[in-house]
């Protein structure tokens, strides 16, 4: 029997963050590979007029649930959601249930956060670092507590060119902040944003870092690990190929490059794309939370999930598979043919805009707008461009993170457990990754049926023809213009005309009799 699975059977697991991406793949995993863990409780919040109830009840129908469905049928038994809000005093859980996670748990896995980068730093410190201080201090009180395991991210300290698997001191103390947004306004919080995150590209990295820093502070004694994960992309394997459920990172800029509506995006093409697939991370995760229990490491470790030192990939290559899975699997519906290029020349990517994304984007709207309907491919553009401008920090550069506590941990494993919880991204295939995270995007972001592919090709085709004929018409107004400006223009259509039709005769005479069928005449030839 694999070790780490045996280890959470009989346990009670805390999860927060479980209706999310990473959430929901670890709460899949942990009950399909250890179906007799004691209870799974997850922190919920109401939203959008939905209570906690009806959203659990929701979440399992998700997809991503049918292999632990299909095996264990009555999964649902083990998970028991807790009423909770990160932002509350006391997490805002009620006395009753806090007394039952005191007296319960025994491992916590911390995966909630904002990981929106234009998140105001008001809301990002509450949630992603005073939020993490309030489960802390509630971790503190658990009487069989054993592991408290931290999701933070591998740009916590992107500061840093190379980043070592160490906690980096952040310019202020994070409990020096938790004054600050208690009193202070929240536009006066705004102003002073760029000057408080300084070389940080967005509020999300910042806190994480905070966060990170924070937890060595207040870890007395407890067991706590931190993994740090790069771009999280839709699962390699588990529990099916190519799964994923959200817009964020890579998955929304794959798509809007597949519509046809990316054209252009400032990357460096030789930069390291590090990606890494969900399921690498949780299996990572559920292994670091075994090891942090079993092994009680003297210091706090952080493990780097990175692929970038191990099995490089980069933008340009990225481009390509992403450009060529669209080719030869269409999205329905597309706006124009997949076609986009990635530079690092703001100039040439300005002039893309303008021609590729602004100017059919005019001529799209005007088309609606003359047929009755809403205009709404400038809107969609300008949500894209806003997008872009903040991924463009992480397409531009390259880091260098050290994966020594990922590889210590993977010698701690067994064959079999390397097999049930695997990590080892030496293994993973690029471009078979790719075209199934592409297909994923395709089936469950989109909900396309794969059986619409011939008609979706046929779309693209029509795409081309008309493009040939706009391309055409456009080549012909513009050279008709051209001649009726300029002498010169004339003279070479006048010299080029004559050319072709010297060349036609004299290629229609030398037909087998001999005879030119125009002329009527014998060839001289
Ligand atoms: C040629 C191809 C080449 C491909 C190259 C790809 C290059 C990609 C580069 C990626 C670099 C990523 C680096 C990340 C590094 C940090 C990793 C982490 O730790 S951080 C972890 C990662 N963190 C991040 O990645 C966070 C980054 N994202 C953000 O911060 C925000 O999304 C935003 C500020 C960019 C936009 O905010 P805003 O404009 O307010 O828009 P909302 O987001 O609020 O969405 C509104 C609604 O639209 C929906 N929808 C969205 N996209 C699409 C789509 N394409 N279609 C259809 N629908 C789409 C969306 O579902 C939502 O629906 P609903 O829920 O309302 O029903
Ligand atoms: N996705 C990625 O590329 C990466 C993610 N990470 C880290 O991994 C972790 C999980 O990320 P991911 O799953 O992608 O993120 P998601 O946005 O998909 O999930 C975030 C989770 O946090 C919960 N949450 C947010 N605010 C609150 C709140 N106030 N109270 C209670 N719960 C709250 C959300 O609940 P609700 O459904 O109620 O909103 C949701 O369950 C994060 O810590 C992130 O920093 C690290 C590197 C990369």
């Amino acid at each position: 029997m694999s070790s780490v699975a045996a280890y959470y059977n009989g346990k009670a697991v805390l999860i927060t963050g479980a209706t999310g991406f990473m959430g929901k793949v670890l709460m899949e995993k942990l009950l399909c590979s250890s179906p007799n863990v004691k209870t799974v409780y997850i922190l919920v919040r109401p939203k959008a007029g939905q209570s906690m109830q009806e959203r659990v009840a929701n979440m399992l129908q998700c997809k991503v649930f049918d292999r632990v469905r299909e095996d264990y049928p009555n999964f649902q038994e083990k998970i028991k959601p807790i009423n909770a809000e990160l932002i509350q005093p006391n997490l805002a859980i009620s006395p009753e249930d806090s007394e039952e996670l005191l007296s319960q748990v025994n491992i916590v896995f911390h995966c909630a956060a904002t990981i929106r980068f234009d998140e105001p730093l008001k809301r990002a410190l509450q949630l992603n670092v005073l939020g993490t201080q309030r489960l802390i201090e509630l971790a503190r009180q658990m009487q069989k507590l054993e592991a408290f395991i931290h999701i933070s991210t591998a740009y916590a300290n992107c500061n840093q060119k190379h980043i070592d698997e160490i906690i980096y001191p952040p310019p202020v103390e994070p409990k020096k902040l938790f004054g600050l947004v208690e009193w202070m306004d929240e536009s006066i919080i705004e102003d002073i944003t760029p000057k408080l995150i300084g070389e940080w590209p967005n509020t999300y990295a910042y806190t994480k870092a905070l966060t990170e820093y924070l937890l060595q502070q207040e870890k007395a004694n407890l067991n706590i690990a931190i993994i740090r994960p790069s771009i999280v992309g839709a699962s390699w394997h588990e529990p099916f190929p190519g799964w994923i459920d959200n817009f964020n990172g890579t998955s929304g800029i794959m798509i809007a490059a597949g519509k046809g509506i990316l054209r252009t995006m400032i990357a460096n093409n030789d930069a390291v794309a590090d990606l890494i697939p969900v399921d690498v991370v949780i299996n990572l995760t559920l292994v670091a939370g075994w090891y942090t229990a079993v092994h009680r490491p003297k210091n706090m470790m952080v493990y780097n999930c990175t692929t970038g030192g191990i099995n490089p990939f980069s933008w340009g290559e990225m481009e390509y598979h992403v450009l060529s899975t669209f080719k030869r699997n269409p999205l329905e519906q597309v706006y124009r043919t997949p076609c986009a290029q990635l530079t690092s020349n703001y100039l040439i990517n300005r002039y893309w805009i303008a021609v590729s994304h602004k100017a059919p984007a005019l001529i799209y709207d005007l088309y609606l707008r003359l047929t009755g309907r809403k205009p709404r491919m400038m809107k969609i553009l300008d949500r894209l461009h806003k997008n872009l401008m903040l991924l463009e920090y992480f397409t531009t550069q390259s880091w260098e993170w050290s994966s020594d506590n990922m590889n210590m941990l993977m010698g701690q494993l067994s064959p079999e457990d390397k097999k049930l919880y695997n990590f080892d991204i030496r293994q993973l295939h690029w471009s078979e990754y790719i075209e199934n995270y592409c297909l994923g995007a395709k089936k469950y972001l989109l909900n396309e049926d794969m059986s619409g592919i011939p008609a979706a090709k046929q779309h693209l085709r029509k795409l081309r023809n008309i493009r040939y004929v706009f391309n055409t018409t456009l080549l012909v107004i513009i050279w008709r213009i051209f001649i009726a400006r300029s002498q010169m223009a004339r003279n070479i259509w006048y010299f080029v005309d004559q050319a072709n039709f010297k060349a036609i005769t004299e290629a229609l005479c030398t037909g087998h009799s001999g005879i030119c069928p125009i002329l009527m005449c014998k060839s001289t030839d």
